[in-house]
């Protein structure tokens, strides 16, 4: 029966109901969505820089399509294995599994259909390579690095940082079909950002994280151990993100690389100097929010850049 109720000056207000609009929310939440469009926007870069990516638009759009589909299956899985750490985390802990609003069930179900989905668009609009680089991303973030490096040791995100470090490789085979030393070295580049990325925010969810008993970096080493490692990460993505501009001579790139890389090296030698309290924590999320703009914007400037020098506009 419908109860209805007033806000106290007469006004009916409706009964909370489950709206397929919240439905969809939470399906969106549980494929991490926020962080998969940075995934498949690494990947469209990736594409956009390979030879001929407009020849082989089907292809593009294709892996596109399924790294998006993979990725989103892969936070699912990572939310199934992990629904218990997740209630304990203030971060976490309205999650939709976490706090009952999807079944474990459906969300096996939701995974499975992701993960389908993935396969067959990849299978039928890209390659063999292209398949198993993005399958490989999908288990390696959410059976690798989920169900063993996560719980066993506080280097877990450097390994784990691999599987989301392959999509602007995989859009370039989407296209290709082929392995070049452009996307490696974008690889490596989001792979050396994956620690300076997180670390800053794993300072300031420290105590969740001890009370779970997750051996993250700041847990087991400490405040100022973490904050060393989080310098040593962002000097060295500052000097890989440099190497696309001597591979490209695209100085565009250069220039962006150079001074955002070194406003990250910067935020990292402040939040060393900072003392412990309320105010390094509050500088390490910023540095964590930081971290994505940063990579986003490296990532624009390397497409601006080949857009503007191949058209000889400079
Ligand atoms: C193992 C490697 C990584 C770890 C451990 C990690 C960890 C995290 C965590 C804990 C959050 C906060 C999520 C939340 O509060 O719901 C986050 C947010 C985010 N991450 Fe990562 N990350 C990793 C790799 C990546 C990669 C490779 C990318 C993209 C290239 C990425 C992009 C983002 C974005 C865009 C957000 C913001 C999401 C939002 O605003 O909801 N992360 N990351
Ligand atoms: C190519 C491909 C398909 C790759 C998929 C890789 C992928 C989805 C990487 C995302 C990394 C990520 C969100 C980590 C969150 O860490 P966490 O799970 O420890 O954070 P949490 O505490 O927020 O759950």
């Amino acid at each position: 029966m419908l109860k209805m109720e007033t806000n106290g000056q007469g006004v009916v207000r409706l009964p909370a109901r489950r709206p397929a609009l919240s439905l969809l929310w939470d399906l969106w939440v549980l494929a991490k969505a926020r962080v998969v469009s940075l995934l498949v926007f690494t990947a469209a870069v990736g594409e956009i820089l390979a030879p001929h990516a407009l020849l082989h638009w089907e292809s593009a759009l294709a892996g596109l399509l399924g790294i998006a589909l993979a990725g989103g299956a892969g936070g699912v899985l990572n939310q199934i294995v992990e629904p218990v750490l997740d209630q304990h985390m203030r971060r976490t802990s309205q999650r939709p599994l976490a706090d009952g609003r999807i079944p474990r069930g459906g969300a096996i179900l939701y995974a499975a259909a992701l993960m389908g989905a993935a396969i067959a668009v990849l299978a039928w609009g890209t390659n063999p390579l292209t398949l198993v680089l993005t399958l490989a991303g999908t288990v390696g973030y959410g059976v690798v690095y989920t169900l063993y490096l996560k719980p066993s040791t506080p280097w877990n995100i450097v390994w784990g940082g691999l599987a989301g470090a392959l999509p602007p490789l995989i859009g370039w085979t989407a296209v290709t079909g082929s392995v070049a030393a452009l996307p490696l070295v974008l690889v490596l580049l989001v792979f050396v950002w994956t620690p300076a990325h997180f670390w800053p925010l794993a300072i300031c969810c420290r105590r969740d994280y001890a009370e779970a008993c997750i051996p993250m970096l700041p847990v087991t080493h400490g405040v100022d151990r973490t904050r060393r490692e989080v310098l040593n990460y962002a000097v060295l993505t500052w000097l890989v993100s440099l190497l696309p501009a001597f591979l490209s001579g695209d100085w565009i790139y250069g220039a962006v690389a150079m001074v955002s890389g070194a406003w990250f090296v910067r935020m990292a030698l402040r939040l060393r100097t900072l003392p412990e309290g309320p105010e390094m924590d509050r500088y390490a999320r910023r540095m964590f929010l930081y971290s994505i703009s940063y990579l986003f914007l490296l990532f624009t400037a390397l497409i601006l850049g080949k857009l503007i020098m191949s058209h000889g506009i400079l």
